[in-house]
């Protein structure tokens, strides 16, 4: 229980308050910069100046930042999952300014903050006011939007649940390690973003498919066009790793490579593979196997020459997958490729792309308790598609 006469940092499993309480210390670190722009001129830099210059500097090289990753990384991403109709709408107006703020804001600091180095260090140098009042508005500003708009939403949307793991992110940006020493057969996170019923999936799996990457996308999941791709040898042994998605329609999932890789010598055998996307941000996963096929000399053309100019060299100095010496090797088969090319190197045979034709889909949606959503799409003789659900 918390005394409420004495202030007090909120705890972590109230993260909006935590951050609240962070808005509330850079309004101090602003009025700090004021303090001294009315300092400066009469006392140069002496040690109070010294140390409100480094009070501001601590606060902005370190808290500021995590405070923006908070936001960023999980409070807006878990609202966008969460947020529907109005909401959703709000935030799709709201969002994309609140991070060109942090952009903004961060330039604006670089700024100042060659000029706090040196009052820091004893040398008396004048601050910027224009410089001062640009970061402190922006500021202000921001905070006042979070507050107003952002706090309030995730305060009524977020369920316990959201507001644990939303706390418990924002202590792991912090390198706060719970108390009790936890083991790795501890670690775990219980999902309750969203769910997934018979009804919310479309009747097609690749429009679904569509569906869910937009929304992977939108709520800024890392790399959510990397996908895993296993494959298995001749004796039937898988292998796995991961590529980028470069297209999806109708005839299936395409993404580029060597040919002559282990993935190609394999699928060369063997054209059975599976494809699998985590998009952790969200809470979902997607499972697609199916046949591969190599896509059309053309489209190989279009996508190779689309790529900048050294990845098409390094694609050409590279025979995936075999073993050389040394990286000054690899340089040198790179240096001695980029001469015999030039600025327009040819796609080799041996590079192209992979279209995955798929015979099953499935959509995974975490849910509390591991009692997840699972909807699988499993393709038909007449090319229909029968939907089912699976127990987690
Ligand atoms: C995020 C990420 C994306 C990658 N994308 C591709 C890709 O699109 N194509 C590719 O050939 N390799 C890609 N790679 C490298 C592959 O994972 C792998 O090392 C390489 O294709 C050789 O695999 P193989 O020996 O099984 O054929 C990527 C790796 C990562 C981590
Ligand atoms: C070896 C290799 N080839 C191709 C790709 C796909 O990249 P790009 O988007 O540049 O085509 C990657 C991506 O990491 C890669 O590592």
């Amino acid at each position: 229980m918390s005394n409420s006469l004495i202030d007090t940092a909120p705890d972590f499993n109230q993260p909006i308050a935590v951050l609240k309480h962070c808005h509330d210390r850079i309004r101090k670190q602003l009025q700090t910069l004021q303090n001294l722009l009315g300092h400066l001129p009469q006392h140069g830099a002496d040690t109070a100046a010294q140390k409100a210059a480094e009070a501001v500097l601590k606060y902005f090289d370190t808290a500021a930042p995590m405070h923006h990753g908070d936001e960023e990384q999980d409070l807006m991403p878990m609202l966008q999952a969460t947020a529907r109709g109005a909401d959703a709408a709000l935030l799709a107006a709201v969002v994309p300014g609140i991070l060109a703020d942090h952009e903004r804001m961060d330039a604006e600091w670089t700024i100042l903050k060659s000029q706090l180095d040196k009052i820091a260090n004893g040398v008396s140098t004048p601050l910027s006011v224009d410089d001062v009042n640009r970061f402190s508005e922006a500021y202000a500003a921001h905070m006042l939007t979070e507050e107003t708009q952002i706090a309030p939403m995730a305060k009524r949307l977020f369920t316990d649940e959201q507001m644990e793991l939303l706390g418990q992110a924002m202590q792991r940006r912090r390198g706060i390690v719970p108390t009790s020493a936890q083991t790795l057969a501890d670690l775990r996170l219980d999902y309750g973003l969203a769910s997934l019923s018979e009804e919310d999936v479309l009747a097609n799996p690749i429009a679904q498919f569509s569906k869910w990457f937009d929304e992977a996308l939108n709520a800024q999941v890392a790399e959510a066009n990397a996908m895993s791709v296993a494959t298995v040898d001749a004796e039937g042994k898988p292998t796995s790793r991961i590529v980028l998605i470069k297209q999806y329609d109708e005839r299936g999932f395409t993404w580029y490579t060597n040919y002559d890789s282990q993935k190609g010598q394999q699928l060369a055998v063997n054209p059975n593979a599976a494809l699998l996307f985590f998009w952790s941000e969200v809470e979902r996963q997607v499972r697609i196997e199916g046949r591969v096929e190599k896509t059309s000399p053309e489209e190989s053309d279009k996508y190779f020459y689309s790529r900048p100019v050294k990845s098409q060299l390094a694609a050409l100095a590279s025979k995936q997958s075999a073993p050389i010496g040394s990286r000054a090797q690899m340089e040198e088969n790179y240096e001695a490729v980029a001469q015999a090319q030039g600025e327009q190197p040819k796609r080799p045979d041996y590079w192209g792309g992979y279209r995955l034709v798929p015979e099953r889909i499935e959509f995974w949606q975490g849910r509390r308790s591991r009692f997840h959503d699972r909807i699988v799409y499993v393709r038909q003789p007449d090319g229909t598609w029968l939907k089912q659900r699976l127990q987690p």
